[in-house]
Parts: structure tokens; sequence; C-alpha cells
């Protein structure tokens, strides 16, 4: 019970000591599917999905709007249950408990919104003081609390102002403070930035990087933004109506060139490094050669090999892409056109293929 813990004097403390081992699986869905019942018939918002989230990382789920992203969420505190299969968080089977026994399981689990979901009439310090007294925290233990949280999100200084009057970054740092209150060992980021511009988006999500690393807490962040899941997550699955099409290690998805049918459209629209179909046809104007994207996984192998086009009699122009960092490591994709007779050509691509992973790009 949270309210069992006694917290020292003046020690920052923004986290219950990491209970589990690292690695162990905190949050399973087995065979999932939550089906509403839509205006035009039934709508499968969760199809089938299946994934284990580990102890201590950053998860990442992305797709576009209406994808069943926040459905998927949602299940994990039991906001929504599945129609099939089961979800077990911390052990336990959230997707059959009643709302009485969900209660302190949710008290292991913070939440984070899109729109801040602020109390106007309190003050940043009353924001985060009420999460801790429905939390159960004794009145005398709060004041203290409130400080190190706020101390942790680095708004000290407006413990006294409201909602209002601060920036759209500073408001969800607020909601930050206040879903790790009860010291939950799982936080959940529902479109957390997307209501941010840019610089603000940045500062969240380096909040968001110390909620994981600092207090080890387990993230799972949903977004459509390419941009959360590069700077923070360490997996990520891609979800399209309601199915799971695409999920791995972040460096891979982003770092590979070939992807399912189903998850190419969203990851070539969402990452800038790879060309579309609009720019693949602007490209097409000016350039007649064999289109092929190469990983840059070991960038220096392929640049040896288009140093080494001429000698192979073809020549190459780079038409797209370049060089990106996710959280741990750096990867780029880049879209080279190859001319030079057919079969010198078709070396070459075996060549670097040799050297990066390969996909032709609307060759005709
Ligand atoms: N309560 C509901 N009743 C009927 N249909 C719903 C309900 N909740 C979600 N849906 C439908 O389920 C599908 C998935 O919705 P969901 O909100 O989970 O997607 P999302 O990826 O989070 O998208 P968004 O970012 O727009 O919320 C959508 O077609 C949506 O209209």
């Amino acid at each position: 019970m949270a309210g069992s813990h006694t917290p020292e004097q003046g020690q920052a403390r923004p986290g219950r000591p990491v209970e589990g081992a690292p690695g162990e699986p905190v949050i399973v869905f087995d065979h999932v599917s939550r089906v509403f019942d839509g205006r035009d018939g039934a709508v499968k918002a969760v199809d089938d999905v299946s994934l284990t989230v580990n102890r201590g990382e950053v998860f990442g789920v992305i797709g576009f709007s209406g994808a069943g992203k926040s459905t998927l969420i949602r299940m994990i505190n039991g906001l929504e249950k599945p129609t099939s299969g089961t979800v077990t968080v911390l052990g336990e089977q959230v997707s059959h408990l009643s709302e009485a026994k969900l209660r302190p399981l949710r008290t292991r689990i913070g939440m984070v919104f899109q729109q801040f979901n602020l109390m106007h009439s309190r003050t940043v310090a009353g924001n985060v003081n009420y999460a801790l007294a429905t939390a159960g925290w004794p009145s005398g233990q709060r004041k203290a609390r409130v400080a190190e949280l706020l101390d942790f999100v680095g708004l000290s200084a407006k413990a006294k102002q409201y909602p209002e009057q601060l920036s759209g970054g500073q408001k969800q740092r607020v909601g930050i403070a206040r879903a790790l209150a009860a010291e939950p060992e799982i936080l959940l980021a529902d479109e957390a930035t997307s209501a941010l511009d840019p610089s603000t988006t940045s500062e969240v999500l380096s909040v968001l990087r110390r909620v994981n690393e600092e207090l080890g807490v387990t993230i799972v962040a949903i977004t459509h933004e390419m941009e959360v899941i590069r700077s923070i997550a360490d997996r990520v699955a891609v979800m399209d109506t309601g199915r799971v099409v695409e999920s791995g290690r972040v460096y891979d998805l982003f770092s590979n060139p070939k992807h399912s049918d189903e998850a190419a459209s969203f990851v070539t629209t969402a990452l800038k490094d790879r060309p579309n179909a609009e720019e693949i046809a602007r490209i097409r104007e000016r350039t007649d050669g064999r289109l092929v994207m190469v990983s840059l996984k070991d960038a220096a192998a392929v640049s040896a090999v288009l140093g080494s086009a001429g000698a192979h009699g073809v020549s190459f122009e780079i038409v797209h892409g370049g060089m990106s960092a996710t959280k741990d490591s750096s990867y780029g994709v880049l879209t080279v056109s190859l001319t030079g007779e057919p079969t010198a050509v078709e070396g070459f691509v075996r060549e670097l293929a040799a050297a990066g992973a390969v996909q032709e790009v609307g060759n005709r």
C-alpha cells in the first residue's frame, strides 16, 4: 500500500524502489481483440494483438489515427475490456478483474494524457497533492512528496501557480508529477506530446526519459509521432486497423528498409528519410537509373562500395536520405539512382546488398 511508505525528509525519492527483476514481463497481451458496435456495424478496434512489455523498457505503439492505440492502452489499466483474449498486468489478469480489485492495481499504473487533464481550480501543488490523497497517502507525508515530485519535473518555482498560468510543456510536466505521485511501476503516456510544439515536445520527452532511466518506471507510450518513438522508445509496435503489423527494436525498424506490406505505408510516410510515392515520381522526372534504398547500419561499408562504383562501370547519384539518431544509436537509409550497363548495375547492387540491406524503389 502506497501510504505505508515513509519518505525520508530531504531525500529526493520520486519513485518506488524497483521491486521486480528488470526484463521480466510486466504487461502481456495474449490474442486480444476489442470489438465495438459502431453506427455502421461492428468495428474491430483491436484485432488479435499479442505483445509483451518488459520491466524497465520504454515501449512505443505507433499508428495513424483510428489504428486502435487508445483502445489498446486503455485495456492496460482496465478502462476498456477485451472482447476476447487476456491482458495480464503486473501478474494480474486485468481483463477479468472487478472494479474493486482493479483499484489497487491502478495505483501501480500512472497515466498522462494529451490534454493534460489538470484541475484548473487547484494549484500545481494542489493537483499533485490531490493524486496523493486519492491514493491514500497520509496528509502528514504529502507535502514532502509533492515537493520532491515538483523538484523532479523542474517546477518547484511554480508550485503555487494555477494550470492556466503555465505553458503546455509545463502543464504536461505537472501531469507527469501527478502520474508519478503514488510511485507507479508503469506509466502510460497517451499522445503525451501531441498537443505540444516541437521544442516543448523535447522538454517533455526528456522528463519521460528520466522517469524511465532514473526511476526505473516502465513506460508505454502511444503516439502518431515518429519523433517520440525515435527519441525515447526501446521497442515499438506499429498498429494499423487494429492489428500489430510490425514490432521490434526501434533501431531495427528505422534502419531496415524492408517492411511488411501493411507496415510499409505508415513507416514510409512517417520516416522522412524514405521517399514517398510523390517524391519517387519527382525523382523519376530527373533520373532513369535503377533506384535502390540501402540501409546505413554499416555506413563505412556502404561508403566503400559506393566509392567503387566507377570501377564497376556504374555511376550513382544519392537522390534521397541521410543519417538520423534513435535513443541509443544512429541509423540511415539512402536512396541511390544507379546507371550503367544492366549487368554491371546488377553486380553492383549485389555488392551493396552485402554491405547493407537493400530494397528496390519503384523501379519499372
Ligand atoms: N467506444 C467506441 N465505440 C465505437 N467505436 C469506437 C469506440 N472507441 C473506439 N472506436 C473505434 O475503434 C477504432 C480505433 O479507435 P482508437 O481510438 O483506439 O484508435 P487510435 O489509434 O487511438 O486513434 P486516435 O488517435 O484517433 O484516438 C476507431 O475506428 C474508432 O472509431
